[in-house]
């Protein structure tokens, strides 16, 4: 097959971002990272090590070309857009203003994008993340797969690039060569139905908020059974909210699927948190937990899931009192100075009210 080499910038060198540069730039060259100057300057210096869940005895680095400012790289072909929803306009705007209308991959979680990215770009690929990743520092990240094994190839993420709106045959095109050069280097597919993509991967990020508000993996839980409770109701409303509004479900390895989401909700809790710690297993650091936690931030793309839900419940006509409850909870508790994580059991306490 007669492949176009594009050019790629990869717009933000976070955990998304690097970890796709981090599996694709051995197997393909023409793909550069941009980040701000610190984190530039130390990708410069120390490249990027990346390991597997735990196995930092396994480490690994690849040295990666890194720039600062787009017009270091005026012939971008492709930019791979991996910043928070929060940052999307003001990066959109800079792209706008120094590369003009480039091809775009847009990662975020969510559909925000969907809203801020075409009225700035006209070829823009949405892309559905399966995998966590979180950085312990700029230079090393961490990564957990949700593929199943396979002898003798490595474990990298499921990347699932679609488009939205009415399909141009070439932009339909240039997915497939993108999707192609990428399976260079990790599992990227193309999904002909995105909308119900991205909408069934956001089910489980509704979850971010809970387990950030109750610091799970920061802070001792004191019950497992009400924090499955309300993380799996939390999901449950999510999956209402949307078969409601006529979406269906896409399914994708790793991400919990509905059936499970139902069957968590039914269960006792008792039971159910089982299913629930199982889970959580694949997901170490949700990028919530790492803005608001580990990175001790007060922006989150709270809004972006849990909100764009309740407005869709509110729109459908499905009640959703557990998401409106830790969203309330949630966007009290992330805009203090110095967030703490609470207890599982006073968080019951301030959304049982409402139930
Ligand atoms: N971390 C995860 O496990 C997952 C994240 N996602 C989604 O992927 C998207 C990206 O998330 P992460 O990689 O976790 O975010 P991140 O916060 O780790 O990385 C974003 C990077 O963009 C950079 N950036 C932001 N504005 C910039 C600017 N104006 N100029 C230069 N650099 C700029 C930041 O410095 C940061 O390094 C989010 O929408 C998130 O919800 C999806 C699935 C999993
Ligand atoms: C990995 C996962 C699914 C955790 O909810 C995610 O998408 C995120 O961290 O934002």
């Amino acid at each position: 097959m007669n492949e176009k080499e594009y050019d790629f910038v990869i717009f933000g060198a976070g955990a998304i971002g690097s970890s796709i540069g981090a599996w694709l730039y051995p197997h393909y060259n023409k793909v550069c990272f941009l980040d701000r100057k610190e984190i530039a300057n130390e990708l410069k210096e120390k490249g990027i090590n990346i390991y597997l869940n735990e196995e930092k005895d396994k480490i690994q680095k690849i040295n990666v070309p890194v720039i600062e400012d787009l017009n270091e790289k005026p012939d971008t072909d492709v930019v791979i857009l991996a910043t928070k929803n929060y940052s999307l306009d003001a990066v959109a705007q800079e792209i706008k203003a120094k590369l003009g209308d480039p091809i775009i991959i847009a990662l975020q979680n969510g559909v925000e994008n969907q809203k801020i990215l075409p009225k700035y770009f006209s070829k823009i690929i949405y892309g559905t993340i399966c995998w966590n990743a979180w950085k312990d520092s700029p230079s090393v990240l961490g990564f957990s797969s949700w593929q199943k094994p396979e002898e003798g190839k490595p474990k990298t993420g499921s990347l699932f690039l679609g488009t939205v709106g009415d399909k141009n045959p070439e932009l339909e095109g240039i997915m497939k060569n993108i999707v192609n050069i990428f399976n260079k280097g990790f599992d990227a597919q193309i999904s002909n139905d995105f909308q119900n993509t991205i909408h069934t991967k956001m089910v489980t990020n509704l979850g971010n908020c809970v387990l950030t508000l109750a610091g799970h993996k920061f802070r001792e839980i004191s019950s497992m059974k009400t924090l499955a409770k309300i993380t799996t109701n939390v999901l449950n409303e999510g999956v209402q909210i949307l078969k409601a509004a006529g979406y269906s479900e896409y399914p994708m390895d790793g991400v919990t699927s509905w059936g499970l989401v139902g069957l968590g909700a039914k269960l006792p809790a008792s039971i159910s948190k089982f299913i629930f710690q199982k889970k959580v297993k694949h997901y170490p650091m949700n990028s919530m937990q790492q803005d608001i936690i580990l990175h001790k931030g007060n922006q989150s793309e709270l809004d972006y899931f849990n909100g764009y839900f309740l407005e869709l419940a509110n729109k459908v006509g499905v009640k959703a009192p557990y998401n409106q409850g830790i969203y309330d909870v949630c966007k009290e508790e992330f805009a203090k100075p110095n967030f703490e994580p609470l207890d599982v059991a006073d968080i019951w306490e301030k959304i049982e009210g409402n139930l």
